[in-house]
């Protein structure tokens, strides 16, 4: 035995009786606690509510409605132990969504994060989703994990075409806002619909432009929208092209019925509950403003036009109908309200042709005339842009 030994024997009994003396003042139940919390502290929770509390709108929490696009996409949800089976707005087509309390692992960049659907006011279904993950993650990933999240759950929407046509039903807001959906199945597309060619690929090119245009719109102050007026006689197509230009952006198509709106805060409520990329409609604006209701006034109505209450969305295309301009004030149709106004003309001979052809799939008849085709009477004219 050398020097060394008394002295390593003497700190081995050091080090064993301070871990007796630890045990004897601490159970073993305790230590189990401690190391459980300093687990649990590594880690922070975030909630998405389905419909934010504390907000009178009712309206949807659109980052809710996304994350559970995105989540539903996941092979992670198929292989969960308990999913709910949905049909989908497509023929065949089956959704799958988690069922409460089910968890979902997803990863980013290396990070591992978990989901779950939770209800937070048991009894009435009010559910909101829970993002958990660990704090040196969060300040690396969160935001980048969310835009990702975004980011996906817009090209699933792009990828299945799949666009809703939203009404205003009932004069007073419910738990669901104050907008009802259903899935928008109007045929229409811009190859069916029948107008002058030109006026189609330049109505075209406007939207596509308007779509890139967000770092214009932006330097310049302006809310990223873009209004267009259909006018023409009943029948002539104008509600077919609300559709085909709802189906070109696939874009959500709002329709606001005025005899449904309570006042002109109500007409505001609405617009603030529509989603970025969608087509706000008023049909028969003509109408509306020689009828003046008692319900909303003409500059709840101009507002609503300016998109002055819309600044917290953007993307929106608003598309006003009449019958006839004529007699409106101008005013009402100045540039910046209004900055694309579309002429439908009353059917000529080859409109009347070219209809035959989409609709009964008759190319030639007796009773039709040779001759070149040409569109007569649709003329456009951009106010501004
Ligand atoms: N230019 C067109 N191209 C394709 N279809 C058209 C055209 N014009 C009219 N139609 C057809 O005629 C019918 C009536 O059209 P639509 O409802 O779009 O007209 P509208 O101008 O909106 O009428 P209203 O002002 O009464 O609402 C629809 O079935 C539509 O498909």
């Amino acid at each position: 035995m050398n020097l060394s030994s008394p002295i390593l024997v003497f700190f081995i009994t050091i080090i064993v009786l301070s871990v007796l003396r630890f045990l004897s003042r601490t159970s073993f139940l305790h230590i189990l606690v401690r190391c459980w919390r300093s687990f649990e502290d590594r880690f922070c929770a975030y909630q998405i509510f389905k419909v934010p509390q504390f907000n009178d709108l009712f309206q949807e929490n659109q980052l809710y409605h996304k994350v559970s696009t995105y989540l539903t996409s996941l092979p992670a949800t198929e292989d969960s132990d308990f999913t709910n089976l949905f049909s989908g707005s497509k023929a065949n087509d089956i959704i799958l969504h988690l069922d409460r309390n089910q968890v979902i692992r997803d990863s980013f960049l290396g990070a591992r994060v978990q989901w779950s659907f939770e209800n937070y006011c048991e009894g009435n279904g009010k559910r909101t989703l829970v993002l958990r993950l660990t704090k040196k993650d969060k300040r690396t990933i969160l935001r980048p994990y969310l835009q990702h999240i975004l980011s996906v759950a817009d090209q699933i929407k792009q990828k299945n075409e799949e666009i809703k046509l939203f009404m205003n039903l009932e004069k007073n807001p419910n738990e669901n806002g104050r907008w009802a959906s259903v899935p928008f199945t109007h045929p229409a597309t811009m190859d069916t619909m029948v107008m002058d060619g030109d006026l189609k690929i330049k109505v075209k090119a406007d939207l596509e432009l308007f779509l890139k245009s967000k770092r214009y719109y932006h330097r310049l102050g302006h809310v990223w929208k873009r209004s267009y007026l259909l006018y023409g006689a009943s029948g002539t197509g104008k509600s077919s092209f609300i559709a085909a230009m709802a189906r070109f952006l696939s874009f959500d198509v709002y329709d606001i019925d005025i005899s449904n709106v309570s006042d002109d805060s109500d007409l505001k409520m609405l617009l603030l509950q529509t989603t970025s990329r969608s087509v706000i409609v008023i049909e028969d604006l003509d109408r509306l403003l020689m009828e003046k209701p008692e319900d909303v006034s003409l500059s709840g109505v101009l507002n609503f036009m300016d998109g002055i209450v819309s600044c917290c969305g953007e993307e929106r295309v608003m598309v006003f109908t009449m019958n006839s301009k004529d007699e409106i004030d101008q005013a009402v149709l100045r540039p910046g309200r209004v900055d694309v106004h579309i002429q439908f003309p009353l059917c000529d001979f080859s409109a009347f042709k070219s209809l035959a052809n989409n609709y009964l799939g008759v190319k030639e008849h007796k009773l039709f005339l040779s001759g070149r085709r040409k569109f007569t009477g649709w003329r456009i004219k951009f106010n501004s842009g």
